[in-house]
């Protein structure tokens, strides 16, 4: 059988679940995931590997009007990483009506090189007899090159979307060796588990004002010592982060150290410090600092 191997992404309004589906395909937590809309800022590439193929998983955050400096950055990093592929999956949850938002995406991938698939995601959410009628709302929405309802939390038809974004990726060498799941820097999993803990239970705007870096990892006897510092644009925001008596800090850094053991199988160390730079998501130079 002839090898395929090619890039794939998932594509849709924010919140309808590619981040996780990502996670549910790679099968391990690379990607982080909230309940909230635009967790994701980087793109996260995960391989799931077959006997006869490989499929490299993007990850995009979410798209949505620019208001911000940092919106339209993330609007021009979706559409970069959108030429780039072979395949695109509109992610659409079967938990709420489709609309204007994925009309709009559909047209706007619809002039790309690559397939356009549907999926319909989080069909957990939903009874046989409304799955069955989101799926027919979405095959009026555009002529996908397949449609495809997954849940990713259960597991459900996941094989059959590997199988169909494999038949939709061009004849290719392998293009990852054996058993690597990501390229993605490990500084940056690590801010963005750190990220991920931060966010839990944060209100409002604020989930909008955090961003993590990773300023130093050292290697000591038997541990990994990280040093990241958790950025905020003002002051009360500070306080929130940190909490009474540094107490949600501290929760924040026990949850970000436990899932940073599992990912790199060593014991680690985890030093954060709560930083205010005011205003970064407006300010080019601060963007640039914070790594976008
Ligand atoms: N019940 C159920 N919930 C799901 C499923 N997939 C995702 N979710 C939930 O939906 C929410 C959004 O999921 P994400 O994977 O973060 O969505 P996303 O599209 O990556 O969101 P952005 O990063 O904002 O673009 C989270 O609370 C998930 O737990 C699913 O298959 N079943």
């Amino acid at each position: 059988m002839e090898f395929r191997a090619g890039f794939a992404c998932f594509v849709g309004r924010p919140n309808a679940g590619k981040s996780t589906l990502l996670n549910a395909l790679v099968g391990q937590k690379i990607a982080i995931t909230s309940n909230r809309p635009q967790t994701t800022r980087h793109v996260i590439r995960g391989v799931v590997h077959q006997p006869d193929a490989q499929v490299i998983l993007v990850d995009t955050p979410g798209l949505h009007r620019p208001r911000t400096l940092l919106g339209e950055r993330l609007g021009d990093l979706v559409r970069q990483t959108w030429s780039e592929v072979d395949v695109i999956g509109l992610c659409m949850p079967a938990d709420e009506e489709v609309g204007r938002g994925d009309r709009f995406i559909a047209a706007e991938v619809a002039e790309l090189k690559a397939s356009v698939l549907a999926v319909v995601t989080k069909t957990d959410l939903v009874s046989r007899e409304k799955l069955a009628e989101r799926l027919l709302a979405v095959q009026d929405l555009h002529p996908f090159a397949d449609i495809v309802p997954v849940g990713a939390v259960t597991g459900d038809n996941l094989d059959r979307l590997v199988d169909v974004l494999k038949s939709h990726l061009p004849a290719s060498p392998q293009l990852y060796p054996d058993g690597m799941i990501t390229d993605e820097p490990e500084q940056v999993l690590i801010a963005e588990m750190v990220r991920e803990a931060a966010l839990e239970g944060v209100r409002d705007e604020l989930p909008h004002s955090i961003a993590v870096v990773v300023e130093e990892m050292l290697p000591e006897e038997g541990l990994l010592r990280i040093f990241a510092d958790v950025y905020v644009e003002r002051p009360s925001q500070k306080a929130i982060v940190i909490g009474h008596r540094g107490s949600r800090l501290k929760a924040v850094g026990t949850q970000a150290r436990a899932h940073i053991e599992e990912l790199l199988g060593r014991r680690v160390y985890l030093d954060l410090h709560v930083r205010v730079a005011k205003d970064w998501q407006r300010d080019p130079r601060q963007l640039r600092k914070l790594g976008f």
